[in-house]
């Protein structure tokens, strides 16, 4: 399978996120994430620009509504050709259900391949004191993400966002074939921001992550093309 070093594209226009992409050379494919921020900005029409340039598109738009709207909002997101989305897996059994329903309808009916489903566990941005106090769930976030993993694998989706500190226990638990994509990287070079729960790309790659989700240590980097090369160099190596 594919481990891609999905680069988060947040920024709030479509000049700065394209004007961004022109650094890289025009034979190097990535994975792109549009979350959203530059979603909002620019819609459907960013997706299909950075698609159209040969790159791959990560949809992030953690949808969490009642399930015929969310069925409906991913029946759209499945016609855009990207290759992953994403929904709370908070949202229970039913509206993971009907996201998955949703956006396989959208892809059949543009004839397009269904894009990986991936549930939202626990952000990476959450600690023990959001999650036991804010959010009113007792025990420890590992044991969170586990069991939303395990509620968003019955209910069909095909992985889960989680931090590399869970992604071994998720795989344990759930199979190596259930998806662990994991943002809250953080190489021993960049800045934590407001990440909580991070892991280094060599030690997410140890970890038996599927991919990586990396933000504002690439787009940010004074040379964004080589910062995403030393990420991938750090990753890629752990896994040969
Ligand atoms: O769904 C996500 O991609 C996501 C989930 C999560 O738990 N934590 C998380 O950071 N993300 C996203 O991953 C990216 C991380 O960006 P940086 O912190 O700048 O590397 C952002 O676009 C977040 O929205």
């Amino acid at each position: 399978m594919k481990r891609p070093v999905i680069i988060a594209l947040d920024f709030p226009t479509e000049q700065r996120a394209l004007a961004f992409l022109d650094q890289f050379p025009a034979e190097m494919a990535v994975t792109v994430k549009i979350g959203m921020e530059l979603f909002y900005a620019a819609g459907p029409a960013i997706v299909r620009a950075v698609i159209a340039r040969g790159h791959d598109v990560f949809l992030d738009l953690k949808l969490h509504d009642i399930p015929n709207t969310v069925e409906a909002g991913m029946r759209v997101i499945g016609q855009l050709g990207v290759r992953y989305t994403t929904v709370h897996a908070a949202g229970g059994h039913v509206m993971l259900a009907a996201a998955k329903r949703g956006l396989v309808a959208g892809a059949q009916a543009q004839g397009l391949p269904a894009p990986t489903l991936l549930a939202i566990t626990q952000l990476t941005s959450t600690n023990q004191q959001i999650l036991n106090v804010d959010q009113q769930i007792p025990g420890t976030v590992a044991a969170s993400a586990v069991h939303y993993a395990q509620v968003a694998q019955a209910s069909g989706c095909d992985g889960v966002i989680c931090s590399a500190q869970e992604v071994g226990a998720i795989h344990a638990a759930l199979g190596p074939a259930f998806v662990g994509i994991t943002p809250g990287i953080r190489p021993s070079w960049a800045q934590a921001n407001d990440q909580q729960r991070i892991m280094t790309p060599a030690a997410a790659a140890k970890a038996g992550s599927n991919g990586l989700v990396v933000g504002r240590p690439i787009t940010q980097a004074a040379d964004p093309v080589a910062a995403y090369q030393r990420i991938l160099t750090e990753w890629s190596g752990q896994h040969e």
